[in-house]
């Protein structure tokens, strides 16, 4: 059976138990009920078969003694014949039964006539029964049927309660002659026949329609609500009832402890099933907690296993990547804002300084400076790179601790974890790449052939001159140089005779700057500037004369015939203005230039001033 379906059975097992209960209690009491009702039942029937035989016994008692009397009415005619015999007999009968009160004689006019005893009877002589006497309809009866009768009880004259059997007499020629009377006291005639019974465990009443006439028997109370009863007829009166109530010595003789000990034993096996199964549920309930806990158990212990794993798992990458990051080139280190804390810093930091990691972390702590000059400047950035939320570079300089300085490139990146900010830093000595690139600056400003600065350059130098020399009010002043017939030059010794002799060129003309500041560019092809700061129309001329001598001593042949002094030369333009805002360098080059043009038509390896300036 599938799990789900015995959790439906174990949920549904305490009702099960309280219905099974329930049913159990019903059909015990019903069984108890049924063997009880079948026992009273059993008990009435032997009681009313009891009853039965004692009302039998009754009647036979009664009938024994007015058999007698009946007898004695038989001989009525020796009433008359043998008066003597007759008292005798009587009297033998009063003696023999003394149930009787008295045994008389009622006349064919139903007065009473002969009374024996008198003794104590005195009352009734000479009574007369009159149609209004509760008997006299008896009287009339027994006349008419001719058979003795016994009347209901009746107050008699001479006191008390009793009862008269009346026995119609009959002459020898069969002539009615009155009614021979046996008078019996009520209590006399019912103790005498009671009290012979062995009734002596039963609870006897005798009844008369309904009026109890006697009561007998133990004295017990009544021990249920149940009677049995049955009929007695007397002398032919079937007024009479005896009914007898079970006492609890014959309800206890009648009923025995089945349905007590059925009851018992069923309710015992009925509460130790309810109770194995009440166990056997708390033990179910039990096994079902008891795997619940061991499932949660085991899943505790392999979510335990599975977070030892990982954590060794991230243990071991950690430590991998301490020792990667320890061999990195790189500085890696991560600080903790508020509070300011510096929270990792790989090997490369405290190795690549000189220093140890304690010492290091200490004087970062105590004296930044020492570390980084600008170090209290640079957290100040650092903090507002919180508020972009951004990734920055920085270069930075830091102190070895041999006290040699390295320029580190800082490329740092914002995190917020755990509500906290956290820098990561990554720092990488860059002298290499700053070199390489003072290197390619250089480069960019170099003219390939001659080693000067290039035609860029002197654009730039220029600009930012003119700019310097605008602010101080002070002369910029420009040389512009070009070589003469230097075509010819080309065509008659070749291209690369034209490099040489630009390369001399150049040396010479370096060798001519007299000035920090001064500068010489190669302007493009064979031609040549120089800036000259703060050099007036007159100090340009000296410096051009200053070139022309440089060049001659160089004594470079020159093959074409038509150089008449058989040297390469070079013609000069010179310019120079105080920069103000109406001008710019352009107007400068301008001047020099149309110098130089000047210089080339007055016949070449010469020197002129702007018109700005004085001829030379
Ligand atoms: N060898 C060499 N020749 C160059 C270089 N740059 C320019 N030239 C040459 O210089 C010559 C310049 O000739 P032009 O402009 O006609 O002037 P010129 O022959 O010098 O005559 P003038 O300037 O009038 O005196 C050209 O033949 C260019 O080829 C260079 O780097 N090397």
């Amino acid at each position: 059976m599938p799990a789900p379906a015995i959790e439906r059975y174990v949920k549904k097992l305490p009702a099960l138990i309280v219905v099974l209960c329930c049913a159990l209690a019903i059909a015990l009491f019903t069984t108890w009920r049924a063997l009880h009702l079948a026992e009273q039942q059993q008990a009435r029937a032997r009681l009313q078969l009891e009853s039965d035989a004692l009302a039998q016994q009754i009647e036979t008692h009664f009938k024994h003694q007015t058999d007698s009397l009946i007898r004695l009415a038989r001989r009525w005619p020796l009433h008359h014949a043998q008066r003597d015999l007759w008292n005798s007999d009587a009297e033998q009968l009063l003696r023999d039964y003394n149930s009787f009160q008295a045994i008389e004689w009622l006349d064919r006019h139903y007065r009473m006539q002969w009374i024996e005893p008198f003794k104590g009877n005195e009352a009734v002589a000479g009574f007369i029964y009159q149609p209004s006497h509760p008997n006299y309809p008896v009287i009339l009866e027994a006349k008419a049927s001719g058979q003795p009768h016994l009347s209901n009880s009746f107050q008699l004259a001479q006191g008390g309660l009793g009862l008269v059997y009346y026995i119609p007499q009959y002459l020898a020629n069969g002539e009615f002659d009155g009614f021979l009377l046996g008078i019996f006291r009520v209590e006399v005639l019912l103790n005498d026949l009671i009290n012979i019974l062995p009734s002596n465990h039963l609870n006897l009443r005798f009844m008369e329609n309904n009026q109890v006439l006697f009561s007998a028997g133990a004295a017990e109370l009544q021990a249920a609500d149940w009677s049995v009863s049955s009929q007695v007829s007397l002398g032919g009166n079937s007024n009479f009832r005896l009914t007898i109530y079970p006492t609890r010595h014959l309800l206890n003789d009648a009923t025995t402890q089945l349905p007590m000990v059925v009851t018992t034993a069923g309710s015992l096996i009925a509460l130790l099933l309810c109770s194995s199964l009440w166990l056997a549920f708390r033990g179910a309930q039990r096994s079902r907690q008891l795997s619940y806990s061991n499932r949660q158990l085991h899943a505790e212990i392999s979510r335990r296993q599975k977070t030892e794993e990982t954590l060794k798992h991230n243990q071991a990458r950690l430590k991998l990547i301490n020792d990667m990051t320890d061999h990195s080139h790189d500085a890696l280190f991560i600080i903790g804002l508020r509070p300011m804390e510096v929270v990792y810093l790989n090997r490369t930091c405290w190795q690549g300084l000189g220093y140890s990691e304690q010492e290091l972390r200490a004087l970062i702590q105590i004296a930044p400076r020492e570390v980084m000059p600008d170090a209290i400047k640079w957290l100040t950035e650092l903090r507002s790179m919180l508020h972009q939320q951004g990734n920055a570079i920085f270069q930075k300089r830091v102190v070895h601790h041999d006290g040699h300085t390295v320029p580190l490139e800082v490329s740092v990146r914002h995190l917020r974890r755990m509500g906290r900010d956290y820098l990561i830093c990554v720092g990488r000595n860059n002298s290499a790449q700053l070199q390489m690139a003072a290197h390619l600056q250089q480069l960019s400003h170099q003219d390939g052939l001659t080693g000067l600065f290039n035609r860029r350059y002197f654009d730039k130098t220029l600009i930012s001159e003119w700019r310097r020399l605008r602010r101080e009010q002070i002369p910029l002043g420009l040389l512009m140089l070009d070589v003469d017939y230097f075509k010819r030059f080309n065509d008659e010794l070749g291209h690369q005779a034209g490099d040489d002799a630009l390369q001399q060129l150049a040396t010479a003309l370096n060798s001519c700057l007299m000035r920090e500041g001064d500068c010489v560019c190669r302007y493009g092809g064979e031609e040549f500037a120089v800036i000259l700061p703060g050099a007036d129309g007159d100090r340009c001329l000296q410096a051009a004369r200053r070139v022309h001598e440089a060049v001659a001593k160089l004594g470079i042949r020159h093959p074409h015939t038509s150089v008449e002094s058989g040297l390469l030369t070079v013609s000069i333009g010179a310019a120079s203005l105080v920069p103000a805002p109406e001008w710019s360098p352009h107007d400068l080059i301008r001047q020099a230039d149309l110098a130089l043009y000047r210089a080339k038509t007055e016949g070449r390896n010469r020197s002129e001033l702007s018109d700005a300036n004085t001829t030379m």
